[in-house]
């Protein structure tokens, strides 16, 4: 059977340091970029959720871009389609040479309220969207997109993973309440239940902001071990994927022992794809 990685790959996550200078945010995204490039030889760079924005729903409509006909920036952000007036949160794939791959929506959003500690509410301003994205890069396989709150609903990561995903990456901004009790569970179940690489990518934490948010961006492995790990500050993270998914599977073979006859397969039947 052909592998799912079908060659190592040097992933790059931007921990950026992002504030209320939305050309400052894009031109020190720019240079991490490049210094995942050309220092570290990164093949695939990530960089957080909205990060040419503050982390807050009064600010995405006035830091929203609007993509076509040419996006003007890279990556996770908050985009503003003129045809609905819809805002979104918005992840963008591109190529190194710049040709726009795929497009997600963040399909579940951010919305919750545990008392005394964080009330946040995405749909607020944000619409939802309404597909999952599988992104094929020839040299390496597939990798699946989401973001952030996207994570906590284990039918994407497992539709993804089941539809021969080798890495599930998502842009992301847990808090301090959240982060603490949950960001390295949900990497790490994630990659267990699949047996695929999981990325999850944060801006550094700044408490002078009003969101502060957890940073400790992570790469965890297919047998659901961290990889790598930052702190809460601004870096770079860099992790190497090789091989190994098959080998995992094999020892614990949850790939072939499913029971369709007694459930149904969650990646069968209607599921919405990026066109
Ligand atoms: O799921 C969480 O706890 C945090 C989610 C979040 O911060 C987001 O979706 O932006």
């Amino acid at each position: 059977m052909a592998k799912l990685l079908k060659q190592p790959l040097k992933l790059a996550l931007i921990q950026l340091s992002t504030g209320a200078d939305k050309a400052a945010n894009l031109s020190r995204a720019r240079s991490k970029v490049l210094e995942a490039v050309h220092q570290h030889g990164a093949n695939l760079v990530v960089l957080p959720e909205c990060f040419n924005s503050p982390y807050g729903t009064k600010y995405f409509p006035k830091y929203a871009e609007t993509l076509l006909p040419s996006p003007p920036s890279k990556d996770n952000i908050p985009e503003y389609e003129e045809s609905t007036k819809n805002l979104y949160n918005t992840s963008l794939t591109f190529s190194p040479t710049g040709e726009l791959l795929a497009t997600h929506r963040k399909v579940h959003l951010f919305d919750i309220d545990i008392p005394g500690k964080i009330r946040f509410k995405e749909s607020e301003v944000l619409s939802p969207g309404n597909k999952l994205t599988l992104v094929d890069i020839p040299e390496y396989g597939k990798i699946a997109i989401a973001i952030c709150y996207d994570i906590r609903f284990p039918e994407l990561a497992m539709i993804a993973a089941r539809k021969g995903a080798f890495l599930l990456l998502y842009p992301g901004a847990f808090n301090l309440t959240t982060g603490a009790l949950h960001w390295e569970l949900q990497a790490r179940a994630r990659a267990m239940d699949n047996q695929v690489y999981v990325g999850l990518c944060s801006p550094a934490r700044d408490m002078e902001a009003e969101y502060n948010a957890w940073g400790h961006s992570m790469v965890v492995d297919p047998n659901a071990e961290v990889l790598e790990q930052l702190d809460e500050k601004e870096g770079i993270l860099v992790a190497d994927l090789k091989e190994g998914i098959e080998e995992v599977r094999k020892g614990i073979p949850v790939y072939s022992q499913r029971r369709f006859d007694v459930y149904p397969d969650v990646s069968e039947g209607k599921v919405r794809w990026e066109e």
